[in-house]
């Protein structure tokens, strides 16, 4: 038997990849109780979970506040989420509390970014709508004014956001032939930008000239409701807005109000307020709206990746080492 030189206890809020699971065993003197399902933990088990653990590895789904703190008690000294945005973390608290954060970043780019672009094309060219037809009899000819979309080629794209996956969404949608991108957010990032000769503009002006937008900015209190009704009232009738980044970025009745009146052309989200959407939730009766699961990170490998990140954050905090990705308090 292997005797731990450090003996640590965390808690895992889900099951996740073996591989990252693997990581934490074989690590030796980390005993690790998890909340083995597909489901969320409920909150009782969470807070009992957690409780005189030094570890919590959770998820973007987990509320980890001031009630899950105390909970854990003092002892508590990493937390690591298997995800690249924190804000479920009350991070004001845990700083307080000079607990160490790991999180997901860059590994799972490629992934959201891919889905952000598959979102987009379905989106504007009404695949989801299209495949219906095809199932419930709607097709019955080829029809010269049926079924369109608007196309990327010529167009002007707009990124809320360009950071790492904006950038990564950039370099996808260029090859389409898109004439000009532009973006907002807190700063302007020409280094980053020239590589798509992409023009910082204010959050109107993106507005007003995109014909697709694309959000891909962290949620904070300065992104929160950030695309509400003057944000839509500006935009084209023509245009489409996707949001593969948070729910909450988009004030979601000003969104429904916009598809519907026809103030814009068409909506793609990956993320919404809250999830899962109840599946009676006004956007969902509408066609020109394509809603997906929060599945933006979501290939095998990347998935794999993230629980082993998640997996090695924990640990290098646990022991007291720099770790692969530590967010800075
Ligand atoms: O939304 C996904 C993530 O934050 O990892």
């Amino acid at each position: 038997m292997r005797t731990a030189r450090w003996a640590m206890e965390v808690f895992v809020t889900r099951r996740i990849p073996a591989a990252g699971l693997r990581a934490l065993s074989e690590a030796g003197g980390c005993t690790v109780q998890q909340w083995d399902s597909n489901e969320p933990v409920p909150r009782a088990e969470l807070l009992a979970g957690v409780a005189g653990k030094q570890g919590l590895l959770c998820l973007l789904s987990d509320r980890i506040d001031k009630e899950v703190l105390d909970a854990a008690g003092s002892g508590l000294k990493v937390i690591s989420t298997m995800s690249v945005g924190f804000d479920h973390l009350a991070l004001h608290e845990i700083k307080k509390r000079g607990i160490r954060v790991g999180y997901t970043p860059d590994v799972l780019t490629d992934a959201t970014a891919e889905l952000s672009v598959a979102l987009l094309l379905a989106t504007c060219r009404r695949l989801p709508e299209s495949v219906e037809e095809v199932k419930n009899g709607g097709w019955t000819t080829w029809k010269p004014l049926w079924m369109c979309g608007y196309g990327l080629s010529d167009s002007i794209v707009g990124i809320l956001g360009l950071g790492r996956i904006g950038q990564a969404v950039a370099r996808r949608l260029k090859p389409f032939g898109v004439k000009k991108f532009l973006y907002a957010g807190s700063h302007p990032k020409p280094e980053i930008a020239a590589e798509f000769q992409a023009e910082f503009v204010p959050i109107t002006r993106l507005a007003e000239e995109s014909d697709f937008i694309v959000v891909t900015c962290a949620l904070t209190p300065e992104t929160q409701g950030i695309c509400n009704k003057d944000f839509f009232c500006r935009m084209k009738k023509n245009s489409v807005f996707i949001n593969t980044s948070r729910g909450a970025v988009v004030n979601q009745e000003d969104l429904y109000n916009a598809l519907v009146n026809g103030q814009i052309a068409a909506a793609g989200l990956d993320v919404t307020t809250p999830e899962p959407l109840p599946t009676d939730h006004p956007l969902l009766s509408l066609k020109n709206c394509v809603i997906l699961p929060h599945i933006g990170s979501a290939t095998y490998t990347t998935r794999n990746t993230m629980s082993v990140l998640a997996a090695n954050n924990l640990l290098a905090g646990l022991k007291g080492e720099p770790m692969p990705s530590e967010l800075l308090l």
